[in-house]
């Protein structure tokens, strides 16, 4: 079977084969051997901030002065109950999340390569549709994202 995300087509003036992107419509005529590239993608994220953070303050704290320990057992914890379907990631998002996108569930929007911080932007693009990520680190702090598009 062909990778995800491609589709077989038959070029109407050749006849011969070709294969599309069904993200980014781009067709090639080689067989792909790996999963479509999409190009663009939507995350949500839930940020746990600590004292060496890039910025160690948030809508929720003014001065967040927790350590890196600490930030990453909390998430942690965020990560285990959303897992174990106790609580939606939306609810644990608007609550904790560090980051302004808390007000959307943690919704980031949609994003391409070069747009995140690089350690984000490399787990980000590895998920599966509606996969949930190990905590990532970045000098924003400890996040957890979830794909969503
Ligand atoms: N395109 C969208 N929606 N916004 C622009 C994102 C800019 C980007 N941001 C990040 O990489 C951090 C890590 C992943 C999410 C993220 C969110 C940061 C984290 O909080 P901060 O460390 O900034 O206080 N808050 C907002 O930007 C960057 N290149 O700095």
């Amino acid at each position: 079977p062909l990778p995800e995300g491609w589709e077989m087509r038959t070029s109407r003036s050749t006849g011969m084969t070709y294969f599309l992107n069904t993200y980014t419509k781009k067709s090639q005529w080689e067989r792909p051997e790996a999963p479509a590239d999409p190009g663009e993608i939507r995350c949500s994220h839930i940020l746990v901030k600590h004292a060496e953070s890039r910025r160690p303050s948030s809508w929720r704290e003014e001065n967040i002065t927790r350590s890196k320990e600490e930030a990453l057992d909390l998430l942690k914890s965020y990560r285990k109950q959303i897992v174990a379907n106790d609580v939606p990631f939306v609810d644990i998002a608007m609550k904790y999340s560090d980051c302004s996108s808390a007000k959307r569930g943690g919704d980031l929007g949609m994003f391409g390569r070069g747009q995140m911080q690089q350690p984000f932007e490399e787990e980000a693009f590895k998920l599966k549709l509606g996969q949930l990520s190990k905590p990532v680190q970045t000098d924003s702090g400890y996040h957890i994202i979830l794909r969503t598009v």
